[in-house]
């Protein structure tokens, strides 16, 4: 059994009733002190022998002593300071809460985390419980963590024992596809095969590609309408990539201008061979956004920027790509109903009229369940507030998404990737 002291865990063997010192935590007390170190037997407690008490006993020792404590050990000879370790940086693809975990050694020495955040791993040296903290630092202190495996077996038990845990992580939330409701699904094995994601900060070389600019939102939240003015605003940087279509050409229009004019069998043909990010139909005509399409627009140094689903970033996070997402996010209720006096919601058929006051609320509800739902893979979250503001910020997030250092997953900087 371990309890936490002053920055460090305790444990009882209990053949022979000694207690040793489990583990320092990172920048706690006793590891600020530099005298106690993991494998340390604990003697004495300001004169009192500890050999054969529980920990709670030794903790009630801690509780009662007033000023100066006093530890008597015999130091672990073969320990290996810990300073010496590497830092290793990971996202978090899953949400952790050691308060409900019942296997955690000591729950108040815990850190809880939820996906999407980026911990600082500063202790990897027992195989289940590392020791980190989040980024940006509030707290010198690390607290504990399930390691990778640890949390992995963790996320299988959950799978196989709730099948409406299952049920839960699977239902999709805005639209009820059979595709959507797979990727939906595949986002979940992927977390469990890896809840925390290795990452570095990387820096775009000059010569190198841009990064992909991936934005996503709730339907009419206004994804379209920044993209557009984005591009309108400096088309020589900014480009969207050009789709390809089923449908035929017309008179005023160029093949590979405004549309790749293709035939319905090529178009399947391209379907099967998962060349296309998305695509769907439109007046019994096929519309999609290729792979080949994008890499046009980044071969040509432009920054490309595409609008998807947000099932739809999975396939997308390549080292070759090097996607940038970020969230459009729809306003408060209130900022809501005054920008969006003038708006119009135009769907693929006969709907383009004014926002209802249900619009607004299921815009606000779709916009939130969306961002708890895919928050790990966001890079940047950009409200869409002043229609002009959102415009400006985003081009400013863009700029440094592609000239500042910025945390990609390591494996997008390896050369088999
Ligand atoms: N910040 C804003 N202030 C006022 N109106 C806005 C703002 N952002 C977008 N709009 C307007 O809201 C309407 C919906 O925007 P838009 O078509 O870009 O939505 P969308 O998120 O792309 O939706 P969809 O996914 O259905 O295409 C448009 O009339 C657009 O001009």
């Amino acid at each position: 059994r371990r309890r936490i002291c002053g920055g460090a865990t305790i444990r009882r063997d209990e053949e022979t009733g000694e207690i040793y010192i489990a583990r320092v935590i990172h920048g706690g007390l006793a590891d600020r002190s530099g005298l106690l170190h993991p494998g340390d037997l604990l003697v004495e407690v300001n004169g009192s022998p500890v050999v054969g008490l529980e920990p709670e006993q030794v903790i009630q020792i801690l509780i009662n002593s007033q000023g100066t404590i006093l530890f008597k050990v015999i130091p672990n000879s073969t320990h290996s300071s810990s300073s010496s370790q590497k830092l290793v940086y990971m996202k978090a693809m899953v949400d952790y809460c050691p308060l409900q975990d019942s296997s955690i050694p000591c729950p108040n020495a815990g850190m809880a985390f939820s996906r999407g955040d980026l911990l600082e791993v500063v202790d990897q040296s027992d195989g289940q419980w590392w020791q980190a903290r989040k980024l940006p630092r509030v707290t010198s202190c690390a607290g504990l963590i399930p390691s990778a495996s640890m949390l992995k077996s963790k996320q299988r038990e959950q799978w196989w024992c709730q099948p409406l845990q299952v049920h839960t992580c699977i239902r999709p939330c805005e639209d009820s596809s059979l595709l959507s409701l797979l990727t939906d699904l595949s986002v979940c094995v992927s977390a469990m095969s890896t809840p925390y994601e290795e990452v570095a900060l990387y820096q775009r070389p000059p010569q190198e590609n841009h990064r992909l600019i991936i934005l996503v939102g709730a339907t009419g939240v206004g994804v379209n309408e920044l993209r557009k003015r984005l591009i309108k605003l400096n088309p020589s940087t900014f480009q969207g990539p050009v789709p390809h279509t089923t449908r035929r050409i017309r008179a005023e229009e160029q093949t590979g201008r405004e549309y790749h004019f293709v035939t319905k069998e090529l178009f399947e043909y391209m379907v099967c061979n998962h060349r296309f990010v998305e695509y769907g139909e439109y007046k019994g005509h096929l519309y999609g956004t290729s792979t080949d399409a994008i890499n046009d627009v980044l071969r040509r140094g432009r920054m490309c920027i595409i609008d998807v689903e947000p099932h739809s970033i999975q396939p997308l996070r390549t080292g070759k790509l090097k996607p940038y997402v970020i969230f459009i996010k729809a306003p408060s209720p209130d900022r809501l109903r005054q920008t969006r006096r003038d708006a119009r919601i135009i769907t693929n058929y006969t709907i383009n009229r004014a926002f209802t006051e249900d619009d607004f609320v299921e815009l606000e509800e779709a916009s939130r369940l969306m961002e708890t739902k895919y928050k790990q893979f966001f890079d940047s979250v950009l409200v869409n507030d002043d229609l002009q503001d959102a415009c400006m910020q985003l081009c400013s997030i863009i700029q440094q998404a592609q000239d500042e250092p910025q945390w990609i997953p390591v494996s997008w900087s390896r050369r088999d990737e």
